[in-house]
């Protein structure tokens, strides 16, 4: 089980990011993504499916035709740990 980021390495693994906003008293990550329309939300929401499968941990989304809300967190450690912030990061790169 991956441990749940504190201190110095949480500090830093978030100012790694940018535009991810803390949730549920700190144990979640949320981002919400705007595209052109429902086909292109689509897309990148394919492609993040594909990351999640390949790393093996999976967000928490919701879509509404162009708009895409995600929210991660380490169900099996109760918080956010290092694989949170991988996907996070690939998410950011799919984005694109
Ligand atoms: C068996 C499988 O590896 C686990 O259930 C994985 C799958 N994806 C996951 N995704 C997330 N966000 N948290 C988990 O604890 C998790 N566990």
């Amino acid at each position: 089980m991956s441990p749940v980021l504190a201190g110095a390495d949480r500090a830093a693994a978030l100012a790694s990011l940018s535009g991810w906003v803390e949730r549920d008293g700190g144990t979640a990550l949320s981002r919400d993504f705007v595209f052109r329309d429902f086909a292109e939300a689509f897309a990148f929401m394919t492609r993040v499916a594909f990351a999640a499968e390949r790393l093996d941990h999976h967000p928490n989304w919701s879509n509404s035709w162009n708009r895409v809300e995600i929210t991660l967190t380490t169900h099996e450690s109760g918080g956010l740990t290092e694989r949170d912030l991988s996907l996070a990061h690939e998410i950011d790169r799919v984005a694109k």
